[in-house]
């Protein structure tokens, strides 16, 4: 059995009605492995929030297939997913009157027996998940009194308190101020070796990732999926072929982009 998530021959993309479809990334190809985090990148527009949602189960695939260590991750129900994946997106939610702690004790809930109480091992678990993105001093808060930063790790920590084969993060670092960005990587990054977890987010964070990432995704605008690690898609040169335009140029030296000067005489 293949331990990872693999995804084979998959097209996502849009069913329009009257048997149309939009293709959105085509024939992936690829493996994400246990233990590495994987970066889904690309322009805007070029399909990660679809690829994310689809891997998810959260929209259908055009064609192709989904696995999980092995197993067709459509072929399972919706609670044996949440055993196996759990995802973190951006979109706001609609927190009620939760506090903090109660809202990563609902991560424990794909586990839990009928009653759906949480036993010390569940209490230990939701502990251990908030610890882990530095929430302690926010445990005991109303979620509705957090700042949009510190939701999202406290949603992080839910997601770890489900102790997922496969995390999903969808945009992690949206909105994060730029050391949080940095930390929440590391978090991330650390998330996948030491609970040898499959991760994959996608993010604007090109250059960050270039650095911590273990393998990027690279979705380019004509609908492909470019495997590879950081290293061996900055010297097939394919970062630049993507990312480059009038005023942006990506320097495979350093791993930067920098401005291009412009027409009018300007330069950075
Ligand atoms: N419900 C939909 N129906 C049809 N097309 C859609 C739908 N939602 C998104 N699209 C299109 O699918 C393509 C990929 O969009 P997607 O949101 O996946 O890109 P993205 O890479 O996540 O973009 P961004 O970086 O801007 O978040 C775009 O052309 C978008 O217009």
């Amino acid at each position: 059995m293949s331990r990872g998530l693999r995804l084979e021959q998959l097209t996502v993309g849009y069913r329009l009605g009257w048997g149309r479809t939009k293709e959105v990334v085509r024939d992936i190809d690829v493996t994400a492995r246990s233990g590495e985090l994987t970066a889904l990148i690309g322009p805007n527009g070029t399909g990660k929030s679809t690829l994310l949602r689809t891997i998810a189960g959260l929209q259908k695939g055009l064609a192709g297939s989904i696995s999980l260590d092995g197993n067709d991750l459509a072929r399972m129900s919706a609670s044996e997913r949440a055993r196996h994946q759990s995802i973190v997106l951006t979109e706001r939610v609609a927190p009620g009157r939760l506090t903090a702690r109660e809202l990563v004790g609902l991560g424990r809930h794909p586990h839990t027996g009928f009653d759906g109480r949480l036993s010390a091992r569940d209490h230990r678990i939701v502990e251990e998940s908030i610890a882990a993105v530095g929430a302690a001093e926010l445990a005991d808060r109303d979620l509705a009194e957090l700042s949009d930063g510190e939701r999202q790790r406290i949603m992080t920590a839910r997601a770890l308190a489900q102790q997922p084969r496969l995390l999903l993060m969808d945009e992690p670092s949206a909105f994060l101020d730029a050391p949080g960005r940095v930390a929440q990587a590391g978090l991330v990054r650390r998330i996948a070796t030491q609970q040898d977890v499959v991760v994959v987010i996608s993010t604007h964070e090109v250059e960050l990732m270039l650095q911590l990432a273990d393998r990027l995704w690279l979705l380019d605008r004509s609908g492909n999926l470019h495997d590879g690690t950081p290293a061996e898609l900055v010297e097939r040169g394919i970062l630049a072929d993507v990312f480059d335009s009038e005023d942006l140029a990506f320097d495979p030296v350093t791993g930067t982009f920098r401005l291009v000067a412009d027409a009018a005489g300007w330069s950075p």
